[in-house]
């Protein structure tokens, strides 16, 4: 049934993005924990209802690279998006955690994100709008989910002036303002990866001392970062997107990484759309097609372990499976 206000009980706040805050909530008539959006928005009610009803669309939003959905409403100014709650959180907040995220957990992250854009593109016609670290969120079953894509075209037009990031995911072509499109998702998976491989936001990029000085003692990540790496005064936004509208694109360092993972980078950091890589060419790419099949049997092994209630085998089982259950 509709979700209403009054059903939902504050149990805490997970966090606050830039125009939203969420609060981790339980529904009583269904004892369900949800993870409950709010987005604060002074618009006539007739745009209000318009939101509301594009986002019923996400009803029929199901992929197990999508983040489930269960109802969205408007109470005064707010409208709440009522989502799947994801225990293991953002990748972004993972990130924080554990320095670097390994080249082989970012390969399973890869093909998730890349499911998800092509399940949004064949059976939704959208592109995703704000793929970056906090909007890929994870669970302890090891699923890796998107979520924050441009699903209601009435409520990023009313948050367009808003929602403006401390650093920027946007492609070169979109900071310009030219038109862009799926094509502009692609440019910030990979910027998404270099960060999340390297441990911090990769513009400007970071120097060779500073990528020798975290891998040499650390090799795994596992200290905290060299001092000059982490607080590294970040460029105002107007400069960041100067610079990624006019330098050259941020890359892996071939020392640290394999030859795939820099490619697959390169490919998807190119800055002209002519250039660079669509979802198919990357669906078919040697470092995607290295990780599609280990995503497959996890996502096997958790049907499979829904139907058995087998529970000793279940916590070894997930152990195993569980990638970033692992990392946390
Ligand atoms: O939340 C957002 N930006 O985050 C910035 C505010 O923290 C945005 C933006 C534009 N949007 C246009 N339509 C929807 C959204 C949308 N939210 C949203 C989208 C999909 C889901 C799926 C159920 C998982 C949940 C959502 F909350
Ligand atoms: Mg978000």
């Amino acid at each position: 049934g509709e979700l209403k206000q009054d059903d939902l009980v504050n149990i805490c706040e997970l966090g606050q993005g830039n125009g939203g805050v969420v609060w981790k909530v339980r529904h009583k008539p269904t004892d369900k924990i949800m993870a409950r959006k709010l987005i604060y928005l002074e618009v006539k009610p007739a745009l209000k209802s318009q939101i509301i009803r594009e986002l019923k669309v996400l009803h029929q939003c199901n992929s197990p690279y999508i983040v489930g959905f269960y109802g969205a409403f408007a109470v005064e100014a707010q409208i709440s998006i009522c989502m799947e709650y994801m225990d293991g959180g953002s990748l972004d907040l993972i990130l924080k955690k554990v320095m670097r995220i390994p080249e082989h957990i970012l390969g399973k992250i890869t093909v998730a994100v890349l499911r998800g854009l092509s399940y949004l593109r064949e059976r939704h016609r959208i592109m995703h709008r704000d793929i970056k670290p906090s909007n890929i969120l994870v669970n302890q079953q090891g699923e890796i989910k998107l979520c924050d894509f441009g699903v209601s075209a009435q409520l990023i037009d009313s948050t367009l002036h808003t929602f403006i990031g401390t650093r920027s995911y946007m492609s070169p072509e979109r900071l310009e303002g030219t038109h862009y499109g799926i094509m502009s998702d692609i440019w910030s998976l990979g910027l998404s990866l270099v960060e999340m491989a390297v441990g911090r936001y990769p513009i400007p990029p970071p120097s060779v001392q500073d990528i020798d000085a975290l891998f040499k003692e650390d090799p795994h990540g596992c200290q905290s970062r060299p001092e000059g790496f982490g607080c590294h005064k970040g460029l105002a936004i107007f400069e960041l997107m100067e610079w990624i509208v006019n330098e050259a694109p941020p890359g892996l360092a071939r020392e640290h990484f394999s030859s795939d993972f820099c490619d697959f980078i390169d490919r998807c950091l190119k800055k002209s759309t002519s250039e660079r890589a669509d979802l198919n060419t990357l669906l078919n790419h040697s470092f995607y097609r290295r990780y599609e099949n280990e995503i497959d049997n996890q996502d096997m092994s958790n049907e499979n372990k829904q139907s058995t209630n087998d529970n000793d085998n279940l916590a070894d089982e997930q152990q195993r499976t569980r990638p970033i259950g692992a990392v946390l």
